[in-house]
């Protein structure tokens, strides 16, 4: 008989409490210490992981959580798909996925992109007619092994085969990776054969792919997929998890599949509750009821959940509870913050807060809720008091909300802007720039961990900042670059940097969750309205202005940017928070304008990535997204030149809202894909200047002048020379100046070289 699920969390962070993981990997990358030092890290992740959890009460703890860089990378090397270029650079197993994941001087890394709609990137599988899957590597059962040596028995997590199949990208044109599922799921079999022998009784298959629109032969492939897996005579019970939205018309085929669980996500759509009753097929299976939310910081209105849970009992064979996803999306533990904010602090729940109010909810459904009554009462007070605090209201934000009019949004017509800016600014055709962020060196970021630390005062911290504000500018002036940025030293990061200084977000010291790689971000908290109490970044703008006469980009993150990367309050629709970050930014862009910056970029780099995965709920998004990005960027003069910048994401989706956006000017990644971007914009008439990225900065290879000439002929068989920019992909704060002086130099001559 199947065993009980009971509580369990879908999954969980490996960057290690204090980023051990990251300073692991990056000691190994750079040679300062060996395989066996990084392997040793994490076999300590693991174990306090696997400890932490089922000593929490968990009664089913996630296993194969862990992963040295990505778990669908990790996938892709479990069955064998890995590609020749890789294999036959003849490293060990380690080096060939390290190679795989970030490239070698010989080749370049598998692309990176968005898993779905979160901030986290994983690495693209390359599948081909000559990917030949098997099982080639048996990590998740030597974890599986190594787990219950220590007493603990773990549900082995992996990536489902038809989520690994639609995250892939065929090796060559014209083949369609899932042509390859049959081939996929013998090997998937095997795996679990091998779990089964070594004594697992459930296993994971994460199949986020069904939160997306799915065709019906897509639906047909999920169906002969888990009907296969479904019958192997020996294997672990199946628990199929759906999440990050509504799996619609692929629960049925799940309910209907010989599977022994399904796991919902019941905090993205509640209504996806209300399928359950509906889909008798789910009676005789166990249900993960996904009510504590994996992806956002909010502690849990536990009465609400256990209603939510309890209306579910009789729809399923067993209903356990769970998370709605991974926590992967979430930093380790709110303990770990000394200097939150008192009041706010009681209404959060990180990782390790919500391992506890899962644990919590499994009681009270199967003992009932008398049991936990004080952790009920806590979480009662707590939610009670996020929703009477003043502090959540401003009147003065939401007053100013009210008045505005539908021309605040507005600019005057572009062919009037483009005069007065041509005028104010007189830049040569194929004008050069940069994205904004100039290498963090180790100095920059040493300053600003002396700051914290309280080594060194903020009058010399900022004083170091605007000495390297000096060097940046004056590099940029010897290089010859047309519109020069102060190259945002002082930032720790885009959005956080902003949300330090705005009213409404609070800020974590330890908050860290993994980006990509060893890369970490702090998302902030927007738990109430934002306003700007003072100007943000005109001080370093006005400074490097000072010291050049060509002109000074000034350098903003977008609103759809600051909610894509913070945790967002959800107490009120999303969009009307933009239109509130949208008016700090307004100000902010007059405040700099003022300041006589004559060019203002506001960058959008997450436009794409909040995009819902279902396209029916596209345009009410989009609209709103929009609209916050015309509010913050309007109200200025004609001859202010406003930029964004566009990167991490395909955007055919979004092409629409690119053009209505009214930026005066695109910058947008394209070297990895040789500027297709720019068929796709002319298609729907887009006439504004266009920066496609000539230089990929995401690798640390240094691009010649002859590339990235031929990228620039290639974008002017698309742009007119009078409407075409020359900039990189994106940002150079992850490079070291030894490659971006010589690549900037490089596509400052190809851009000269090309100029009619
Ligand atoms: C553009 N991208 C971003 C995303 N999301 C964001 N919120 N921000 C982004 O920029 N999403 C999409 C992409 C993802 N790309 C990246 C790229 C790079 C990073 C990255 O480099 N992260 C850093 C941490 C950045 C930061 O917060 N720096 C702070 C703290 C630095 C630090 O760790 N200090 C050490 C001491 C350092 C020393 O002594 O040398 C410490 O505190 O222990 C700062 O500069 O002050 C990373 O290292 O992971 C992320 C996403
Ligand atoms: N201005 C930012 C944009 C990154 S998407 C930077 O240059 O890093
Ligand atoms: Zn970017």
């Amino acid at each position: 008989m199947t065993s009980k699920i009971g509580s369990t969390v879908l999954g969980h962070p490996r960057i290690g409490p204090h980023r051990e993981l990251k300073r692991a990997l990056e000691s190994y990358w750079a040679g300062r210490s060996g395989e066996a030092d990084l392997r040793e890290v994490a076999r300590r992740l693991r174990e306090d992981t696997w400890r932490g959890l089922a000593e929490a009460g968990l009664d089913s703890v996630p296993g194969n959580t862990f992963s040295y860089y990505d778990h669908v990378l990790d996938t892709a090397v479990t069955f064998g798909a890995v590609p020749r270029r890789y294999a036959e650079l003849g490293l060990g197993a380690l080096d060939t996925y390290f190679a795989m994941a970030r490239g070698t001087e010989a080749v370049p890394p598998l692309e990176m992109t968005k898993w779905f709609d979160t901030n986290y990137h994983y690495l693209v599988p390359e599948i081909g007619p000559d990917t030949r899957f098997s099982l080639t590597d048996r990590t998740a059962v030597e974890q599986f092994l190594q787990a219950r040596e220590l007493g603990v028995e773990t549900r082995p997590v992996l990536v489902g085969p038809l989520t690994f199949l639609l995250l892939s990208k065929p090796s060559e044109e014209g083949f369609d990776p899932l042509d390859k599922l049959a081939e996929l799921t013998d090997a998937y079999e095997q795996l679990l054969g091998e779990l089964h022998r070594a004594g697992a009784r459930w296993v994971q298959l994460d199949e986020p792919a069904l939160a997306a629109d799915r065709t019906p032969q897509e639906l047909e492939a999920l169906r002969n997929t888990y009907r296969r897996l479904g019958d192997l005579a020996e294997r672990p019970a199946i628990l199929t998890a759906c999440y990050f939205g509504d799996p619609g018309d692929a629960l049925g085929v799940l309910a209907a599949a010989p599977i022994e669980g399904v796991a919902l996500d019941l905090v993205t759509d509640p209504s996806t509750a209300d399928r359950v009753a509906a889909t008798p097929g789910l009676r005789d299976k166990s249900l993960v009821a996904g009510v504590i939310d994996g992806r956002n910081i909010w502690r849990a209105d536990l009465d609400r959940c256990m209603t939510a849970a309890a209306t579910l009992l009789g729809s399923a064979g067993e209903v356990s509870i769970g998370t709605s996803c991974s926590l992967l999306h979430v930093p380790y533990d709110v303990e770990a913050e000394t200097n939150l904010d008192p009041q706010v602090k009681p209404w959060l729940s990180f990782a390790a807060q919500k391992v506890r109010e899962v644990v919590t909810l499994g009681r009270a459904l199967r003992e009932g809720r008398e049991v936990v009554e004080t952790e009920l009462i806590e979480a009662r007070a707590a939610v009670a008091d996020r929703v009477r605090a003043e502090r959540v209201r401003d009147n003065r934000v939401r007053a100013r909300l009210d008045s505005l009019r539908p021309q605040d949004s507005r600019r005057t017509h572009y062919a009037k802007r483009r005069e007065a800016q041509q005028k104010s600014l007189r830049l040569p055709p194929l004008p050069t720039t940069t994205i904004g962020s100039f290498p963090q060196t180790t100095d920059v970021r040493k300053a600003r961990a002396a700051l914290r630390a309280g080594r060194i005062d903020a009058a010399t911290y900022r004083q170091r900042m605007r000495d390297e504000v000096e060097r940046v500018i004056a590099l940029q002036e010897d290089i010859g670059l047309d519109v020069l940025v102060h190259g945002e030293p002082e930032r720790n990061d885009m959005v956080q940097y902003f949300a330090e200084q705005l009213d409404g977000f609070a800020a974590t010291d330890n908050g860290w969750v993994q980006s990509y790689g060893s890369r970490c971000v702090r998302p902030p908290i927007l738990f109430g309205d934002v306003r700007r109490p003072d100007p943000m970044t005109f001080e370093w703008a006005a400074h490097a202005q000072r010291l050049t006469d060509k002109p000074v980009k000034g350098m903003l993150t977008g609103p759809v940017t600051m909610l894509a990367w913070s945790f967002v309050r959800d107490d009120q629709p999303q969009a009307d928070t933009a239109r509130q970050v949208a008016l700090a930014i307004r100000d902010e862009v007059r405040d700099l304008e003022a300041a006589g910056i004559r060019v203002v970029q506001v960058d959008e780099p997450a436009l794409r990535e909040l995009l819902p995965l279902r396209a029916e709920q596209r345009p009410a998004y989009l609209e709103w997204a929009v609209e916050s990005f015309r509010l913050a960027t309007s109200g200025i003069a004609e001859a202010t030149q406003i930029h964004t910048h566009l990167c991490y994401s395909e955007f055919g989706d979004v092409i629409d809202a690119i053009v209505a956006l009214d930026a005066d000017v695109t910058s947008i990644e394209a070297a990895r894909s040789r500027m297709e971007v720019l068929a796709d914009l002319n298609e729907v008439g887009f006439d504004r200047g266009v920066g496609p990225g000539v230089y990929d900065i995401h690798s640390p290879r240094v691009p010649d002048e002859e590339e990235m000439e031929e990228l620039l002929r290639a974008a002017l068989k698309a742009v007119p020379a009078d409407r075409l920019w020359v900039n990189p992909d994106c940002g150079l704060k992850t490079r070291d100046y030894p490659q971006v002086e010589p690549a900037l130099r490089n596509m400052t001559d190809a851009a000269h070289r090309t100029r009619p």
